[in-house]
């Protein structure tokens, strides 16, 4: 927080002459004022304009039913400290509504004086820089305090404010606490925080109750000899039963029920609504279906039309289940989670997606994030704009995620990517807008982006090094690729493929094809490749000796951890303190250290500075 005097001046600054000194800013601040000056938001204004009464209101309400009814009780909870504080306790939709609003007479009085009011939008655009405004734009937590709001009818309150999300990730709304500025209270924004916190866990709860008691309920009601489901109120497929699992193929994703009909070609017969004794609510649908046609029961990938796999397919069956759920992805624009150890093809996998997808004229493009250096992932990722920082690139840079539009983004290594990056992609995939580095414009973006890791990422989450809204988000369609050693029927298709492919003369003998199908191949089919290749140089009297040599030890270790490589280990903690601009100058050093490797002198040359000048830096950046 800044001091007022200092905020206030800054303020005037920007509005009147333009000037930011963003280094001395709250960076979502700043960049909050500098979308309401392109969005032309009068900075002299700032009440209230849009406010919904009547039957407006009752329906915006009626929307945001559920998880009203989930927060009131919490935000009653709060009903003393609101009062000795003199705070308002405020519940938003996604919208940007004003839906409930608590607090003493006195304060809502004041709140009225600027039309902050039940029913009011209270949204960037409405009323400039705001705690409401602002969560809702960054999908995080925000405090704003007096003069950092960006229009003046607020420059006297303080606010804080924090999203609700639901289980996939979703906002429900946002939770704000507000005061006249004298007001202010250190704790406001953790307050907030629990709060949504808590809410989120209990909707989570709400939800796997709801389900359970839709499958006891809706069981009874599905004649087992007909093909039936049961259906979420959000169209999710929640358990089949046995006439229709006998004639699917397993997904290891959720169905939603019209691509489901779609896919297996059945029908409605009848639908029966199902509603909680709990709560009264609507639970979901036992829907009892008619017989598909024969034609449509024929696993999609071995119909008339095969799909393009770049790649060798084997026989196994885990495999072809694995080939089937490509066919079904591709056709769906959705994001897609790829897990399996280093080495099983999931790149070839997720070039397959793309490849039988209606975008595949569009590009590929494949990022390994574990291979990048962390200062150099936003600059890779997100490009940059000309002169964004010293030694940025003549013409700036187009990022992958632009390089991508129009197609596929394969994020291979995705657990690697830093937290201050997982907030930036969360953003894009919420918005569809990238805006490069040192640049204002956003950049609308098309994209379908597939993540792989072999890291477990439910335990990332646990533990709190991978945003759980990032993790849903991504997550929407998990495939698993399974180890080769969980596939061994496929290993003589992938040798035969291989030496044709490659020309390689490799003698094939009892013993050796023994220990082909008896080894457990840690690194996979990359691993096999890599023997294969070995044995392609050796005689046939050499092979015998050098068989142990050959399989395990060293040798699969490294085909098994072969993919990280991190440049610079010492990544800086201090990050935090360097402004922006500052931080995209250390990245490109590193970038020109990287390139020259290590030489000061060729990387000052290639970032055309003075070495006293490059070397200064290098002190000030610890590197
Ligand atoms: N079914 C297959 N047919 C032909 N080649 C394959 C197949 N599966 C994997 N490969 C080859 O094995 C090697 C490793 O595959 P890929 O790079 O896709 O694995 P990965 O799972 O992405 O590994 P990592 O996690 O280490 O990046 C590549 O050379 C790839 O072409």
């Amino acid at each position: 927080m800044l001091n007022e005097t200092l905020s206030a001046s800054m303020w005037k600054r920007f509005v009147q002459e333009g000037v930011l000194d963003s280094t001395r800013m709250n960076k979502r601040i700043s960049e909050s004022w500098i979308r309401c000056k392109q969005a032309v938001v009068n900075p002299y204004s700032g009440t209230g304009r849009s406010v919904l009464s009547g039957k407006a209101f009752d329906s915006q309400k009626q929307k945001s039913r559920q998880w009203l009814e989930l927060t009131l009780p919490h935000v009653r909870k709060l009903t003393s400290f609101i009062e000795d504080t003199g705070m308002l306790a405020l519940l938003i939709d996604p919208e940007g509504y004003v839906l409930s609003m608590n607090g003493q007479s006195p304060v809502l009085q004041r709140a009225r004086e600027i039309n902050f009011v039940e029913g009011v939008r209270w949204t960037e655009e409405e009323v400039g820089t705001n705690a409401i405004g602002t969560a809702l734009y960054a999908g995080e937590p925000v405090m704003v305090i007096g003069t950092e709001h960006y229009s003046v009818a607020s420059h006297h309150w303080s606010c804080s404010a924090s999203p609700i999300r639901d289980e996939q990730g979703q906002l429900l709304g946002i939770v704000d606490l507000s005061c006249p500025i004298e007001r202010t209270h250190p704790y406001m924004l953790a307050i907030v925080s629990t709060l949504a916190y808590t809410v989120e866990q209990e909707w989570k709860r709400r939800r796997q109750q709801d389900e359970l008691e839709l499958i006891r309920t809706a069981w009874e009601q599905l004649e087992t000899v007909f093909p039936g489901v049961i259906v979420n109120e959000r169209q999710q497929i929640v358990l089949a039963n046995k006439a229709v699992r006998e004639k699917t193929a397993p997904s290891s994703g959720r169905w939603t029920y019209p691509d489901f009909l779609r896919e297996y070609g059945y029908a409605e017969r009848q639908r029966t609504p199902v509603y909680s004794r709990q709560h009264g609510g609507l639970l979901g649908y036992a829907i009892m279906l008619s017989e598909p046609s024969r034609r449509s029961l024929l696993p999609a990938s071995f119909s008339a039309q095969p799909i393009r796999f770049g790649g060798e397919t084997g026989v196994s069956s885990v495999f072809r289940q694995v080939l089937q759920q490509i066919e079904r992805i591709s056709r769906r624009s959705i994001n897609v989670f790829l897990k399996g150890e280093s080495g099983t093809g999931k790149e070839l996998v997720a070039r397959a997606i793309h490849d039988n997808s209606p975008c595949n004229n569009g590009p590929f493009i494949a990022v390994n994030c574990g291979a990048i250096p962390k200062e150099l992932i936003e600059s890779e990722l997100f490009g940059y704009a000309e002169g964004a920082f010293t030694g940025a690139r003549r013409h700036g840079y187009k990022g992958k995620l632009v390089q991508a539009n129009g197609g596929t983004l394969f994020l291979d290594e995705i657990g690697e990517i830093p937290p201050q990056m997982q907030v930036a992609l969360l953003r894009v995939l919420q918005e569809r807008k990238v805006t490069p580095i040192g640049s204002s414009a956003e950049i609308p973006v098309q994209l379908r982006i597939i993540s792989a890791t072999h890291r477990d990422m439910s335990q990332m989450v646990k533990e709190g090094t991978f945003r759980e809204d990032l993790f849903y988000r991504l997550h929407v369609y998990p495939l698993s690729i399974p180890p080769l050693r969980e596939r061994k029927e496929d290993i003589p298709h992938l040798v035969r493929y291989y030496c044709q492919k490659n020309n390689l003369d490799v003698p094939m003998f009892p013993e050796l094809i023994d220990q082909f199908m008896h080894y457990d191949w840690p690194g996979n089919v990359r691993e096999l490749f890599n023997v294969l290749e070995r044995l392609s140089v050796m005689t046939e009297e050499e092979i015998p000796l050098l068989l142990p040599e050959l399989f395990g030890g060293d040798f699969g270790l490294l085909a098994a951890t072969a993919a990280t490589t991190e440049w610079d280990g010492r990544s800086s903690s201090r990050e935090e303190s360097w402004s922006y601009r500052e931080q995209l100058e250390k990245q490109s050093i590193v970038q020109a250290l990287h390139k020259t490797n290590g030489s000061a002198s060729a990387a000052a040359k290639l970032l055309g500075i003075p070495r006293s000048t490059f070397y200064r830096k290098l002190q000030k950046y610890r590197l």
